[in-house]
């Protein structure tokens, strides 16, 4: 696959996401001596790792698909971040495991571990097991064939090393090899090495081979630091007979990738040689940033694979045909904070790369089909195979055609053979009856019988030989079920036993989280029902303030309303005081008007009319000057109007009060 030219996120919607865990490592001896702060805090069930900065105590938290602390055991990462790509690896998928983190970090801790402690042995040694472990599991119907390669990348220059010594220059270099790519094996090394592996102990030693090979170098960061980048790849060939007879072929490739660290320059304090190592251990890694940015930021339409040897083996690793998983080890002192959120920063943007694997079907390159196609012609050599080739498919007449005629010539040969071994019998017990033969006889019979043995013994060595080389190549290949793990089966029991248990953890793990969950869920509802009472509060609280402010309006209605019924009933007293006064002046009037028997007499004649809220004086239309003869009313009195009586009054003014005129205004009633 082209990728240096394939649009970034061009795998969307097809494939996986790349895998990321962080793992912290305890702190060291040095750091608890020297009282460094511990600064990261790792939560194994919400996956979290949150890193404080001891400058400011301001915490930055980041989630992975794993977060390991301190306490977390060597199979436990195994079985959470390899397994499952071993397991896809098996199945004929490409699989990467990769770590990342500055030095000191605890990358070579978590891809080998301690060799010669089982419980301390890393993802590598691990993954043999488990490969070895499957392999004795499977049924023997299927075929593997297991082969690996390691080399490292060191100052952007490839060796081989598991290079042969002829492969090597006087001081145990091995050659610097060239990366070539081409359509049918995609990327890879030219010329590297690879060894056939028969068993988990194998690998081991393989492995420690290799990295005896690898360059290391001290730093001031870790007196062991590896300086180089170090691939190991597993090849997993798998074939498979089905019911129907059918042969089906898979190829798996496990990288497991150990990378230098991560740290700066200036904090290793490097010089001279060290300094130029550095930057070219750096360029590689600083490109692999390039290339994870550019698969990541849904911009660039480059991804720059090419610019470093590093990127560009791992090119189907980051975006390509691979299920990938990536460890980011950090340390948890806060001396390394920088360094730290640097590597959690990097693993982040990491989470968004999609891969899309496939499973590698039938590949031309497949080593199995030719050492079974081989092996099938070394036993029809061999004259052990009845018929029937194992990749043979059912009705091929041209392969049938050409079997009966290799059966025949086999059958013709071993028939030569065995006239042959007559005759010579034959001859022998001849030389041996006839001890009277002539000299030229008996030198031609022994001449016969040397040049038959010769070609008998010819045939027996080529025959030895075929057997040999057949037995070599059968061994290459391992059927399933057959039990590999030698030495190696204690550690593949602590896998297992390590496996239940984390299951166990996972269920309990999981059983947390839903509880978790769930008392989220609750704290939600209540904080909505909360909130729900809240906002009826507030509007309560609405309802109070414009109440209150309604009052407060009522309250000055209520004083303008008392302010005005004061005013009026002032006015009203004023207007009653009046009143008296008027009465009083009435009375003084009506007094000095009106005897006192008149006046009396007057009020008991009076009643009150209610319809028209009037005083009514009873037979006062009959009296004397109150009545005047009325031509509409027949000649008959009539009750003066108001005017009328006004009228008469002011003429009376005018005259002397005297019972005369009284009895003008008011005749005899
Ligand atoms: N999880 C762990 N538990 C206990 N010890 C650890 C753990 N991780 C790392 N260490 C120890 O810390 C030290 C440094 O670890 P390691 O060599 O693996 O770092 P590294 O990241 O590979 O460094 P470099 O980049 O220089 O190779 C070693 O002594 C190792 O044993």
């Amino acid at each position: 696959m082209d990728g240096e030219n394939r649009a970034p996120g061009s795998a969307d919607n097809r494939g996986d996401n790349i895998k990321v865990v962080v793992r912290c490592r305890p702190p060291s001896s040095e750091e608890v001596k020297a009282g460094y702060p511990i600064v990261v805090a790792v939560n194994s069930v919400h996956r979290t790792i949150t890193v404080k900065d001891p400058s400011t105590d301001a915490s930055k938290v980041y989630t992975f698909d794993h977060a390991f602390g301190a306490d977390s055991t060597q199979p436990d990462i195994f079985n959470q971040v390899a397994r499952p790509i071993i397991d896809n690896v098996l199945e004929g998928y490409n699989g990467t495991i990769f770590a990342y983190g500055q030095t000191g970090s605890g990358k070579t801790f978590t891809m080998e571990g301690v060799s010669d402690k089982p419980e301390l042995r890393g993802i590598i040694p691990n993954s043999f097991v488990h490969i070895f472990g499957h392999i004795s599991k499977a049924e023997d119907n299927k075929r593997f064939l297991v082969r690996v390669s390691y080399f490292e990348i060191y100052k952007e220059q490839i060796r081989d090393l598991l290079a042969k010594k002829g492969d090597r220059d006087r001081a145990g270099n091995a050659n610097i090899l060239e990366i070539k790519e081409d359509k049918l094996k995609g990327v890879y090394v030219k010329d590297l090495s690879e060894q056939v592996v028969y068993s988990a102990d194998d690998l081991d030693r393989i492995m420690a081979v290799g990295k005896k090979n690898r360059v290391t170098a001290a730093t001031k960061m870790n007196l062991h630091s590896s300086r180089s980048h170090a691939i190991f790849t597993v090849i997993v060939e798998k074939s498979e007979r089905r019911s129907d007879g059918s042969v089906h072929l898979c190829v798996g490739k496990l990288n497991l990738v150990d990378l230098a660290g991560s740290e700066r320059q200036t904090k290793t304090e490097a010089t001279d040689d060290r300094l130029k190592e550095a930057a070219k251990i750096n360029h590689g890694l600083s490109n692999l940033g390039n290339v994870i940015a550019a698969l990541t930021d849904g911009k660039s339409t480059h991804v720059p694979y090419r610019n470093s040897k590093l990127t560009r083996i791992l090119q189907d690793s980051l975006g390509g045909n691979s299920k990938t998983v990536m460890c980011a080890n950090v340390g948890p002192a806060g001396y390394n904070y920088d360094e730290t959120v640097n590597t959690l920063r990097y693993a982040t943007r990491a989470k968004s790369i999609k891969n899309a694997a496939k499973i590698n079907e039938d590949p031309k390159d497949a080593l199995l089909r030719k050492l079974e196609d081989e092996i099938q012609e070394l036993r029809r050599q061999l004259n052990e195979d009845p018929g029937g080739g194992e990749n043979d498919g059912p009705g091929s007449k041209r392969m049938s055609e050409e079997m009966m005629l290799r059966k025949r010539q086999r059958e013709e040969e071993k028939a030569k053979l065995k006239k042959m071994r007559d005759e010579l019998a034959e001859e022998r017990e001849e030389l041996e009856r006839n001890r009277f033969l002539g000299e030229k006889e008996r030198q031609k019979l022994q001449e016969d019988i040397a040049a038959k043995e010769e070609q008998l013994t010819a045939a027996d060595a080529e025959r030895n030989a075929l057997t040999e080389k057949l037995s070599l190549l059968e061994k290459t290949i391992i059927v399933g079920g057959e039990n590999l793990l030698d030495k190696a089966e204690e550690q593949e029991r602590l896998l297992e036993a390590s496996a239940k248990e984390l299951e166990l953890r996972r269920k309990r793990e999981e059983d947390l989280r839903k509880t978790l969950l769930s008392k989220k869920i609750e704290r939600s509802k209540m904080e909505q029902k909360h909130q729900t009472l809240q906002e009826i509060a507030t509007s309560k609280k609405f309802e109070v303030t414009r109440l209150e402010e309604e009052i407060v309006t009522l309250r000055a209605d209520l004083k303008d309303l008392r302010q005005e019924n004061q005013e009026r009933l002032e006015a009203a007293q004023q207007s009653k005081a009046e009143v008296e006064k008027n009465i009083r002046l009435y009375e003084k009037v009506i007094d000095q008007l009106l005897p006192k028997k008149m006046q009396e007499l007057i009020e008991s004649k009076c009643t009150y009319n209610k319809d028209i809220g009037e005083w009514e004086v009873s037979c006062l239309a009959f009296t004397g000057a109150m009545m005047r003869p009325d031509g509409k009313h027949g000649g008959q009195v009539r009750s003066l109007s108001h005017a009328e009586a006004l009228a008469q009054a002011e003429q009376l003014k005018s005259q002397p009060l005297t019972d005369r005129n009284w009895e003008g205004v008011f005749p005899k009633l």
